[in-house]
């Protein structure tokens, strides 16, 4: 049997990760796995909060990035590492590499500060794989404008997520062996097969 593990999925917003969270949640079921299905920032009650805070509210945006550790940290406790030490899995609509995509590199933020807060935060803990869902621009606008009232992030311009964008392909080079990108502009039963093939690769 293979150890419980923690998957994060991740991307620009409009790129299709939700859309395939509980796809993903239900194959490791079928595989006879308990699965954990959380959110950032989110999870816990405060984290839920300070969510609603972070998505609504203007602020430094050095104060947005302790704030998304904050609820990050009691994630952790709360919800993420008991789940592990019960032999869990975890799926996690999203995790730090949000915050280096998003505050470091849509916002501009040093990245070594958010180093430093990820090593204060969690020293240990890292996704054993990372879904990250591609798509360009224009098409992930097109996908939320046809979908959803936006919130502060996704009223950002083009430049904010282009950054974001090339944050995480750079984190995605730089980590690969826990890094799957998905060409997410593939129709979703492209998608799905492909998703299934990586989950029966990792738990195995
Ligand atoms: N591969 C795809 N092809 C076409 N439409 C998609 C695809 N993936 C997601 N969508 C649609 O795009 C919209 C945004 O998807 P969603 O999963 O909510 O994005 P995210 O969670 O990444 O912001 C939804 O309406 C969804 O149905
Ligand atoms: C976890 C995290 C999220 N975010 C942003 C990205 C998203 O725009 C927003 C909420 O994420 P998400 O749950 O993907 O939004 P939605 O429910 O609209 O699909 O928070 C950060 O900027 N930094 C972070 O560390």
């Amino acid at each position: 049997m293979t150890t419980a593990k923690f998957i994060t999925f991740e991307g620009i917003d409009g790129a299709g990760k939700s859309t395939h969270l509980s796809f993903v949640a239900d194959l490791l079921r079928e595989r006879k796995k308990t699965v954990v299905v959380t959110r950032e920032p989110g999870g816990t009650s405060l984290g839920e909060s300070l969510r609603t805070i972070l998505l609504h509210e203007k602020m430094h945006l050095e104060t947005e990035a302790l704030l998304m550790f904050a609820a990050r940290r009691e994630h952790i406790a709360q919800v993420i590492a008991p789940a592990l030490e019960r032999g869990d899995w975890v799926i996690s609509d999203r995790f730090t590499d949000a915050t280096f995509a998003y505050q470091g590199g849509g916002r501009k933020l040093d990245l070594q500060k958010l180093a430093a807060l990820e090593q204060w935060v969690h020293p240990h803990l890292q996704p054993d794989l990372t879904l990250l869902f591609d798509v360009p621009l224009d098409v992930a606008r097109a996908r939320l404008d046809a979908t959803r009232t936006l919130d502060k992030f996704e009223q950002e311009k083009a430049d904010f997520f282009a950054a974001t964008r090339a944050e995480y392909l750079r984190r995605a080079a730089e980590f690969p062996q826990r890094f799957r990108i998905i060409d997410s502009t593939q129709a979703i039963a492209t998608i799905q097969d492909q998703l299934r093939g990586i989950i029966a690769g990792l738990d195995s």
